[in-house]
């Protein structure tokens, strides 16, 4: 049967498991809005759509803050960790002090531990979802859905505040450098080592820089709305309990610190003390045969010399063009016209 706002309000106060409810409703929920008294103000929560969620503290905050997981449904580590903060903050246990949309990208995708149902939603934004074809599928309209959550909320927010974006993922092979963060293009502005030392503190000082407008999510918050956002893989895809969250302890405590305005542990930038690297090829499979030339086993960040031969997508052939070129993201199987493999080389900021 299903449930009116107003019980599914009371069992989210009572239980604070968004997770649950939001699974429990696919694509779709109806909104509502309770309040939260915490020791020192009162934080007003609106539930806006499955999946979801704004925590609004009713106190002076200089900063808008979104922590979105599940854009890819079998990335799990990230849904665990956002699902407690969003427990703890209804409960109570932790008291926010900056405004905060939780997003949980892909229900439907979570339930069959997939990357996506139809279509890969992080291919879907800036508008993508209403090309080639429209709004044609369930994935199509919830990116245009979550997109409408961002620019609402940091339209509400007004100008002039810090806006924040952290799109939390996990990837689907071992890397050798665990965790790192894709830095999305940001046409010509500085990147921000401010930034960089945040990821730091959250365990992430590999940082891929982006040289290109793409259809992802911390691209389009970084490019609407000035946030300053970013891709955070943060290990290996597994299965729900899976996760071994000791991994997490640095990612947790920093994300926590950040919306209750607890300091920061981190330490003034260093580039010795990160990994940088540019985005170089983006190669795209155009063609039904397409081959990538290394072992499906090879992790992340796998270097191979000049000359060797990456992919074949028909007759084009790919190689490594530049000393130090490694691979990242290698997926042979995606749709046409998508990105199967990406290289990056070092690079200095
Ligand atoms: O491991 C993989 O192959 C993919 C992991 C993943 O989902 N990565 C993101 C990166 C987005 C970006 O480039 O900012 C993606 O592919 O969507
Ligand atoms: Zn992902």
């Amino acid at each position: 049967m299903t449930k009116s706002a107003q019980e599914l309000s009371a069992a989210l106060q009572a239980t604070g498991d968004f997770l649950s409810m939001t699974r429990a409703h696919e694509w779709h929920m109806p909104a509502f809005e309770f309040e939260v008294n915490g020791a020192q103000h009162s934080t007003q929560v609106s539930v806006l759509d499955t999946g979801i969620i704004v925590f609004e503290p009713q106190t002076a905050t200089s900063k808008d803050v979104v922590l979105s997981c599940a854009v890819h449904g079998n990335e799990t580590a990230p849904i665990e960790i956002c699902a407690e903060l969003v427990e703890k903050a209804i409960k109570g246990e932790i008291t926010l002090t900056q405004r905060v949309l939780f997003l949980f990208g892909n229900p439907a995708a979570m339930n069959i531990a997939e990357r996506f149902v139809e279509e890969n939603l992080n291919r879907l934004f800036s508008g993508a979802h209403s090309e080639d074809g429209g709004l044609k599928n369930k994935e199509r309209i919830r990116a245009k859905d979550l997109e409408d959550a961002v620019r609402n909320f940091f339209t509400a927010g007004g100008d002039n505040r810090e806006r924040k974006h952290y799109d939390l993922h996990t990837a689907i092979r071992e890397s050798k450098n665990a965790k790192f963060a894709v830095y999305p293009f940001r046409h010509g502005k500085p990147w921000k080592t401010t930034e960089l030392s945040f990821l730091q503190a959250c365990g992430v000082s590999t940082i891929l820089l982006s040289h290109s407008p793409t259809t992802t999510f911390s691209y389009f918050s970084s490019n609407n709305f000035g946030a300053d956002a970013f891709t955070v893989e943060l290990g290996k895809v597994r299965p729900f309990g899976e996760n071994d969250m000791t991994q997490f302890s640095d990612v947790k405590t920093t994300l926590k610190a950040l919306i209750t305005g607890q300091s920061i542990n981190s330490t003034p930038f260093v580039e010795d003390d990160f990994s940088i690297y540019e985005i170089d090829q983006t190669i795209n499979r155009t063609e039904q045969n397409f081959v990538l030339h290394f072992p499906d086993d090879a992790k992340n960040f796998t270097d191979y010399p000049v000359g060797y031969l990456l992919a074949t997508d028909g007759d084009k052939q790919y190689h490594v063009r530049t000393e130090g070129e490694a691979i990242i993201f290698p997926n042979a199987n995606v749709a046409l016209g998508q990105r199967a493999l990406l290289t990056v080389k070092p690079t200095k900021l």
